[in-house]
């Protein structure tokens, strides 16, 4: 938390509501709105569809004074990506009305947190806007339902598949999303609680945590939440919140320690200089370890020398993509290209002689994790001492190819 300024106490405050469709992002506001003892509010509620039901049930049990406050909707489309122009705009003129104590904001269900943030943060040159000489991003919520968590985040379905994308070019799957959701925001709501047992809610707050250290995480019936805890709460910090996720946490422990156990979670980090057989990588993905909810990365595969490649897994999802060109695969002219010069490039702390930044770094977040296992079985999918004498070409990649 951070201690305000004069100047900064004079920006009109703003907590944004993320949260997948249906897990109680309404509720919540309606239920803040009837309780937020005189504060006068401006609602900004987008949804994707062109019928902002949400508004309507805002306009209808939120109790917003006609006179003193105001709803806006913004209906078609996404705060986060298509709408984010009009989102600017329109908070920029409720912040200059300087008639509101507060701005509330309901994102769509398949909104993303983080372009939401960097609409307040950052300078938009092409409109003329800086809501940050306006405002003051204070808390950035991410609502789970405690009912349908494991359900959306042990599914392959994307948001197509269930008619929920955004447009075309929509390919996000359901559960990278709700990762995303969980692994930026300040307070993390699990609502829901009434349909959930103790039992199943202490395993979900436990694998929350390890998705999002971080947060202040809330469990909520009905969407009842005490207002200060979503209200005025200075949270919100833009660098932090971006550093929040559990993975990026673990990459950057300087000491590592090897089980968190203040939740039950444990996390640790497989740094390897060897690279992957591909067919040998592609057999462990296939029998990944269940107790792992969440990994992230970069490999090492023998048969994409030059490329690093990108590794996220959430529940059930496992993406990879191409990362990038490893630097030590870079030719004299491009390093000169790139860096101003073949001999002085930027080298990690790790640079090995023969091998450069070639790396394979994985961090592994789950509950009951056996490490020594999942590290001996990465292992063997290592290249054997034979093998990396051999030519590396000739093995068999079955892996995906990248554009
Ligand atoms: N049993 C139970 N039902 C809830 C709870 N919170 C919300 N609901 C119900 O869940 C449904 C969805 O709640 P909303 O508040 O509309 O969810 P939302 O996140 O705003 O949904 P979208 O706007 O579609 O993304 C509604 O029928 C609510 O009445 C809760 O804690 N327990």
């Amino acid at each position: 938390m951070s201690v305000l300024t004069k100047e900064e106490e004079r920006k009109i405050p703003v907590t944004v509501l993320s949260g997948y469709l249906g897990a109680g992002k309404t509720t919540i506001l309606n239920h803040v709105l009837n309780n937020r003892e005189g504060l006068k509010v401006a609602v900004i509620v987008n949804d994707l569809s062109e019928v902002n039901i949400d508004a309507e049930l805002v306009r209808d049990g939120g109790g917003l004074s006609r006179t003193d406050e105001k709803l806006v909707e913004m209906s078609n489309g996404c705060i986060c990506c298509t709408l984010r122009d009009d989102l600017l705009q329109e908070v920029e003129r409720l912040a200059r009305e300087k008639r509101f104590d507060y701005i509330l904001i309901e994102s769509t269900g398949i909104g993303e947190p983080l372009p939401v943030a960097q609409t307040f943060t950052y300078v938009d040159e092409e409109q003329g806007i800086d809501l940050s000489q306006l405002t003051r991003l204070d808390c950035m919520v991410t609502v789970v339902d405690a009912y349908h968590f494991w359900q959306d985040f042990n599914t392959r379905e994307t948001l197509r598949d269930r008619n929920q994308d955004a447009g075309e070019g929509d390919t996000r799957g359901v559960v990278h999303l709700l990762t995303d959701q969980v692994e930026f925001c300040d307070v993390l709501i699990i609502n829901k609680c009434d349909m959930v047992s103790e039992d199943e809610l202490e395993k979900l707050e436990t694998a929350l945590r390890g998705l999002q250290p971080r947060a202040r995480i809330i469990r909520t019936s009905h969407g009842i939440v005490d207002p200060k805890d979503i209200l005025n709460t200075h949270l919100f910090d833009f660098e932090e919140a971006s550093r929040s996720a559990g993975w990026i946490q673990e990459l950057q422990k300087d000491h590592h320690t090897p089980e968190t156990e203040e939740y039950g979670i444990s996390s640790f980090v497989y740094l390897r200089k060897i690279p992957f057989h591909p067919e040998r990588l592609l057999r462990w993905l296939g029998s990944w370890p269940k107790e792992v909810v969440r990994s992230k990365g970069i490999m090492w595969v023998a048969t994409r020398n030059s490329m690093a490649i990108s590794f996220s897994q959430a529940g059930v999802s496992r993406q990879l993509s191409p990362a990038g060109l490893w630097v030590a695969a870079l030719t004299a002219e491009e390093k000169r290209l790139y860096f101003g010069s073949e001999h002085d490039f930027p080298k990690s702390p790790d640079w090995d002689d023969e091998w450069g930044d070639r790396v394979t770094k994985l961090v592994m977040i789950g509950v009951g994790l056996d490490r020594e296992k999942i590290t001996r079985s990465l292992d063997e999918a290592l290249l054997t001492e034979a093998e990396m004498r051999s030519n590396w070409r000739l093995f068999n990649d079955p892996l995906p190819k990248f554009q």
